[in-house]
């Protein structure tokens, strides 16, 4: 098997009903993540429509006047909700920020549940954004759930062991813009797009770099480009998934270069779907990933104070 391959999975497999078609796809997407720690996914739920409307919404928000955009940034809610603008967000350890802004919309919660989160931040300026960035954001969430589920699958777990921690959990879609640079030699030394990170929670679905330059860290070091085709979308796990694994499932170092200086004055959009459970899950290794070969590598954490202590590491939260 060749380690450094990014499997491309077909989610009608895995919900076809067809026991063999799904046995496939469990083992096929779980042994991608335990060597690469990405998964590329098509037939995903999120219609070619869809992606075209959010697309274009984005693109409307990230055209307006900075001065517009800086009146949804709400700096108490650390980034979670609303717009992030240039400069702020960089990846733990590195010095510099990354050369992107984005917008975060949040769970709303409709059932008589007593969790709670921020209220959503929406933009008088660009009304469908509301309604387009929800239904994307309900779609991934469904999508994420059957995604879950394969990997308690392939885990040994039970099917639904994700299902109740993942109710209204706190996940987020990142509207992300990754803007144009007028005069590259400006840049400063070292200064990338998304610089070498992993993310925090438990997977992420990403659709759509409107361009290239995702590329994956694989077991021997080697930097592994992420190439999905239109239709496609790409799942990779969080840090919060390689804790419970005690990484069994990796949690990938990935990042987005720098294109050619001609191409750093064209924009790159992409929208990932952090999805997080509920606050309260608790990310205590799991009793059959420890072994003697592979011993407990973290301390018992739940998911809120972990989140915590990473957005104090990123900057966002003060
Ligand atoms: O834009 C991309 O392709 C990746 C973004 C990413 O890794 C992130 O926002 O965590
Ligand atoms: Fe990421």
């Amino acid at each position: 098997m060749d380690k450094n391959n990014i499997a491309t999975v077909d989610f009608h497999d895995l919900v076809s009903g067809d026991a063999e078609r799904k046995s496939n796809f469990v083992k096929e997407m779980g042994d991608s993540f335990s060597n690469m720690g990405f998964v590329i996914v098509k037939n995903h739920g999120v219609t070619e429509e869809m992606k075209k409307h959010l697309f274009e919404t984005s693109k409307r928000f990230f055209g307006l006047p900075e001065e517009v955009k800086s009146t949804y940034e709400k700096e108490e809610l650390a980034g979670q909700r609303g717009y992030t603008g240039k400069n702020k967000e960089s990846a733990k350890g590195s010095e510099l920020p990354d050369l992107k802004e984005f917008f975060h919309v949040g769970q709303v919660v409709t059932d008589n549940d007593t969790v709670s989160y921020p209220d959503n931040i929406w933009v008088d300026e660009v009304p469908e954004l509301k309604e387009v960035s929800l239904e994307v954001y309900r779609t991934f969430e469904q999508t994420g759930k059957q995604l879950l589920r394969a990997i308690a699958l392939y885990l040994g777990l039970e099917e639904n062991y994700f299902d109740a921690k993942i109710h209204n959990g706190n996940s987020i879609l990142r509207l992300l813009h990754y803007y144009p640079l007028e005069n590259v030699d400006n840049i400063p030394d070292g200064a990338v797009r998304a610089a070498a990170h992993g993310d925090i929670n438990l997977i992420t679905l990403l659709m759509g770099g409107s361009a290239e330059g995702l590329q994956a860290q694989s077991l021997d070091g080697q930097w592994i480009s992420v190439s999905p085709k239109e239709n496609e979308i790409v799942i990779n796990i969080g840090d919060m998934l390689a804790r419970l694994t005690n990484n069994k499932l990796r949690s990938t170092i990935h990042r987005v270069i720098n294109p050619s200086k001609e191409n750093l004055k064209s924009s790159r959009y992409s929208m990932p779907f952090f999805m997080h459970p509920r606050a309260e899950m608790d990310l205590t290794c799991l009793e059959g990933c420890v072994t003697e070969e592979n011993p407990k590598a973290y301390k018992d954490m739940t998911a809120g104070e972990f989140l915590t202590e990473r957005l104090r590491e990123l900057g966002l939260l003060k």
